[in-house]
């Protein structure tokens, strides 16, 4: 880990143009470049900071291993990740919630439901819990193509603005959980450089202040 370095594990895609916002509100001097680069390790200028780019759902596992001592993470991710890190702030950015969705009446004709998910353990802790066994079929991204093309009985994914599943025909069964990105710290960097870590997650805390405010 390094020194009096603070690494900060950033989600690229979706989630990177919300999170460098709330940095920025939260005090810290990103570049205007920080949004265009194709560098992965981005290092600023003004402050002892360093700036990893990964993807999503690996942010948790830099933070975990000490790579980043802190990083920002969907709930979703750190859920089925299980990953041993510290959430401190929910930064109310990137909202969505976890679904059971499928085709409007359909029944399954196969003896345990067939369902398809990039989150296996979200999805079998859920029918865990409901004690109903089913069969995971995991997969990486298009997660609604399989009720309609019959691969699944019915899949556990996020819905956001509920298109994706208008679009193809489909409804929510249930819902699982609202989602939103936090803000994640490693046990060790915590231990080791608690007073700056917790000047962060206070700057962190007052600019999202803003984005809690109709929160679904
Ligand atoms: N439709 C959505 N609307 C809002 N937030 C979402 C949505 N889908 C996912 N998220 C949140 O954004 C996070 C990142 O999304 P996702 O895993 O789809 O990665 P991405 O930004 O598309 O990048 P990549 O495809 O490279 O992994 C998720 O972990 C989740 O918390
Ligand atoms: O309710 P909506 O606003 O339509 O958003 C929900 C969609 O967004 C995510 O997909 P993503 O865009 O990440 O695509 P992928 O799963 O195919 O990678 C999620 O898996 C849903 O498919």
């Amino acid at each position: 880990m390094s020194g009096s370095v603070i690494t900060v594990a950033m989600p690229k895609g979706r989630i990177f143009g919300d999170a460098c916002r709330l940095l920025r509100d939260a005090g810290f001097s990103l570049p205007v470049t920080f949004e265009t680069t194709r560098k992965l390790i981005l290092d600023l200028d003004t402050a002892p900071f360093r700036f990893i780019l990964a993807k999503p759902v690996d942010v948790p596992t830099y933070v975990e291993y000490g790579a980043a001592d802190i990083g920002i993470a969907g709930k979703d991710v750190l859920l089925e990740s299980g990953r041993d890190v510290y959430e401190m702030v929910d930064l109310g950015i990137s909202r969505c919630h976890m679904a059971v969705a499928g085709l409007p009446g359909h029944r399954s004709k196969n003896p345990y439901l067939k369902i398809a998910t990039k989150y296996p353990n979200i999805a079998s802790d859920f029918y865990r819990r409901r004690g109903e066994q089913i069969d995971l079929i995991a997969l990486n991204g298009s997660i609604e193509l399989a009720p309609i093309v019959g691969l699944a009985d019915a899949i556990v994914d996020i819905v956001s603005t509920g298109t994706t599943l208008r679009e193809n025909g489909l409804v929510e069964f249930d819902r699982l959980m609202d989602i939103s990105s936090r803000l994640i710290v490693n046990p060790v960097s915590y231990r080791l450089k608690k007073p700056v870590i917790d000047e962060i997650v206070e700057k962190m805390i007052r600019a999202t202040e803003g984005t809690k405010v109709g929160m679904d």
